[in-house]
């Protein structure tokens, strides 16, 4: 049976845990709240994050770092993508030496502007043959109900993203190969500042045709980031780029669209903070995919308003109006 070791008891740690385990492996889950790993262990669900989903038996958890990397043919990176650093410093020294390390992670690191594959293979000091990314439309309230999914494995070496989807593929979990893993990175990580946008917009009380446009306008501005990074155009049209997109702006159970109507709605950004339990990434990646724009001369104008609004406090009505009065272009340019 494989072993996997996934490190976070989060929203989508929990659900990609009990994926791997109706796929078939045997799951041990890194926790850092004891409460929380008891629970796991004696009732088989996680009441704080996916309260009436049952995990399989295959699935146990610890607070022990080292008891959950041991054998670990995958491990799974579940944590916020600002803590990841400091934690796989911590646990890279555990790991089995040949392990394959899974990001699940949807952002992009403050000050050094790294994608999470990046600093994995920095902090493990392992290759990019042994670090894979697995992304997608996958909210995962949505797939601990056993809904219906498709996502991306992405990995520079296809064998070892084929031994991942063969890991994840369930009868509700349809996992396809990549091997563009900047691409796969970039669709995830900005879709969370474009759900931002989106979910200010709605929060404003604006329409469709604006979403829609908001959505589109996005999904133009991270290609382009991703062509100066190197990633394939193709990636951007899939279940990384326009799939999680579409997911993540039209759901009301994204965290981030949900933050971003807050702001819309006029909450401050404390306000905001304060009642979101969960992570909702693109707040602070909003500032390093800019950083990354500007490192790759990359003109990222929604991005760019996402931030003004966050984090300088610009009134949502004063950024609409900036960007509509923004010079006319072609739609390809
Ligand atoms: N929830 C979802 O639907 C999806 C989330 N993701 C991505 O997965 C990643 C994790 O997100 P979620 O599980 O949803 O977040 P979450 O907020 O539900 O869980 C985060 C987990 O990390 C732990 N954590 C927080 N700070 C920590 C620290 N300093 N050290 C160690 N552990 C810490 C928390 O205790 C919790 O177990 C994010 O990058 C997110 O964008 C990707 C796809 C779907
Ligand atoms: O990444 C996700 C869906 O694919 C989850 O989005 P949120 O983090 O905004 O909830």
């Amino acid at each position: 049976m494989t072993r996997c070791a996934v490190y976070g008891t989060g929203s989508w740690g929990t659900a990609f845990a009990m994926i791997l385990a109706d796929a078939g492996c045997e799951v041990t889950m890194w926790g850092r709240r004891a409460a929380v790993v008891e629970a796991i262990n004696t009732t088989r669900t996680n009441p704080d994050y996916l309260p009436g989903t049952e995990l399989p038996p295959s699935v146990r958890a610890t607070t022990d770092p080292a008891e959950a990397a041991r054998g670990a043919a995958f491990t799974v990176l579940a944590v916020p993508s600002q803590t990841l650093r400091g934690n796989l410093t911590e646990w890279a020294p555990l790991l089995p030496a040949d392990t394959v390390l899974v990001s699940l992670m949807k952002g992009i690191e403050l000050g050094t502007a790294k994608r999470m594959s990046e600093v994995v293979e920095e902090v493990a000091k392992v290759s990019a043959d042994q670090v894979a990314v697995l992304t997608g439309p996958n909210l995962a309230k949505e797939i601990a109900a056993r809904q219906p999914a498709a996502a991306v494995v992405a990995c520079r070496d296809e064998s070892v993203a084929k031994r991942l989807q063969a890991a994840c593929h369930t009868a509700y979990f349809r996992p396809y190969t990549n091997t563009d893993v900047v691409g796969c990175e970039l669709g995830g990580a900005v879709k969370n500042v474009i759900a931002l946008a989106v979910g200010i917009a709605d929060g404003m009380g604006l329409g469709d045709n604006a979403k829609a446009s908001l959505i589109t306008r996005g999904l133009a501005e991270t290609t382009r980031l991703g062509l100066a990074m190197g990633a394939d155009a193709h990636t951007f049209a899939g279940l990384a780029g326009m799939g999680d997109l579409v997911a993540t702006c039209a759901s009301p159970l994204s965290r981030n669209r949900t933050f971003g109507a807050s702001l819309g709605r006029g909450m401050t950004l404390a306000e905001t903070v304060a009642v979101t339990k969960q992570t909702a990434e693109g707040v602070k990646s909003c500032e390093s995919v800019l950083d990354l724009a500007r490192r790759h001369g990359v003109d990222m104008p929604i991005t760019e308003t996402v931030v003004e609004i966050v984090h300088e406090g610009k009134p949502p009505l004063v950024a609409l109006k900036e960007l509509m009065s923004r010079s006319a272009k072609p739609e390809r340019h």
